[in-house]
């Protein structure tokens, strides 16, 4: 379980632009947020752009550190356990050239069980498992660099996934794939949820994905705005700024930050 308490996190130097946003000149980026997600929880963070959404996810594991407040992860604070926080969150990042390091798809999934020191069965384990899960088994020698954007993004996630991590987040994840490579990528987080992997998926464009989600949280100026089942949530997240799919946008009722 990830477990944020009254989280706070400023960056110095850029304000926001609005009155409530100007925190010692600086920008709000999470404000006051308390959020619990649980193990096998399939989790969409919604919000425009700007709205503290990769702010917020980073904390998860260390990568932001607040500046109030705690996060903790299996009841152990990032703070005092990193190592235990990132091996337990595994994160894939908006562009996922940014964390793709080696220059064949076995080497890069690899890269973090070699880090680990593991044994080379276990790596050897790890990377085939990783690779199958997301439909790429057998492609450990193809070079990053022949890869269209949807097999990176996979790539990224599989290198995520041979960490065997509790949560795995995914920032943006479709930012860059054309229809058949987002729903591929669609498909293989549902069944990674399937399987038992907490998924948190961060997005300000809900289609395809709102349907595998057990909740939702819309943020708004670094706040939870929004939280609850996906058809409760829908209609309050259309106002945030968020392309909701028709199906959900007349649904259901309102939903209330009550559950975070
Ligand atoms: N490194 C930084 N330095 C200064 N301000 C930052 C930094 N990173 C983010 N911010 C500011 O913090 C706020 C929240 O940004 P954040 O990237 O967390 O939001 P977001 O919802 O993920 O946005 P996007 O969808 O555009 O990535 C924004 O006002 C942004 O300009």
């Amino acid at each position: 379980m990830i477990a944020l308490e009254s989280v706070t996190c400023r960056y110095e130097g850029r304000n926001r632009g609005d009155e409530n946003g100007v925190d010692g000149g600086g920008t709000v980026a999470v404000d006051d947020v308390t959020l619990s997600v649980s193990d096998g929880e399939f989790l969409v963070v919604a919000g425009a752009n700007g709205s503290g959404k990769t702010t917020l996810v980073r904390t998860f594991n260390g990568l932001v550190t607040p500046d109030a407040g705690t996060v903790s992860v299996n009841g152990v604070p990032v703070s005092e356990d990193l190592v235990a926080a990132r091996t337990a969150v595994g994160m894939v990042f908006q562009e996922p050239r940014d964390q793709l390091v080696s220059a064949t798809v076995g080497g890069d999934v690899a890269f973090g069980p070699e880090n680990l020191g593991l044994s080379h069965g276990e790596i050897d384990r790890r990377v085939a498992v990783a690779l199958d899960a997301v439909n790429m088994t057998d492609r450990e020698d193809d070079r990053i660099d022949s890869l269209s954007g949807g097999e990176r993004e996979r790539v990224a996630i599989a290198g995520a996934l041979a960490m065997e991590p509790d949560h795995l987040v995914c920032d943006e994840p479709f930012t860059w794939l054309d229809e058949p490579a987002r729903e591929s990528v669609l498909a293989r987080l549902r069944e990674l949820h399937a399987k038992g992997t907490g998924v948190v998926v961060v997005t300000h464009d809900l289609r395809g994905v709102l349907e595998l989600a057990d909740r939702v949280v819309g943020l708004a100026d670094g706040r939870i705005v929004v939280a609850g089942p996906p058809h409760a949530a829908a209609p309050d997240l259309a106002g945030l700024g968020v392309r909701v799919p028709e199906a959900f946008d007349s649904a259901g009722g309102a939903g209330r930050p009550t559950d975070s």
